[in-house]
């Protein structure tokens, strides 16, 4: 494969990586609905918890770098968060 056809491929997993984010950020969203009807916190620090040891589980099972996937999913959560008390 040339560098070209190499980059290209990567193009297209950034998109789909870009609409994966979008699309679990809106589920947030409906979370946020259910929370606020339900009047629980924004944060669940026992769900974040589950969520990180899934992360780290998938990192080993693909054999990349547990850390710093585990780094990229605080970040979503983080974004979650955000926009879960932006839409409350
Ligand atoms: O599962 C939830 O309750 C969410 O709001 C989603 C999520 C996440 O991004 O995974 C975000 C915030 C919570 O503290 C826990 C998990």
């Amino acid at each position: 494969m040339s560098l070209d056809e190499l980059r290209d491929e990567i193009r297209g997993i950034d998109h789909d990586l870009v609409e994966l984010i979008a699309r679990r950020t809106y589920v947030a969203d409906t979370i946020a609905q259910v929370k606020d009807e339900k009047d629980l916190p924004t944060t669940d620090e026992e769900q974040e918890q589950r969520v990180m040891d899934r992360a780290g589980e998938n990192a080993e099972q693909y054999d990349v770098d547990a850390n710093l996937v585990k780094a990229i999913f605080r970040l979503l959560i983080e974004l979650n968060k955000v926009e879960q008390r932006e839409s409350r």
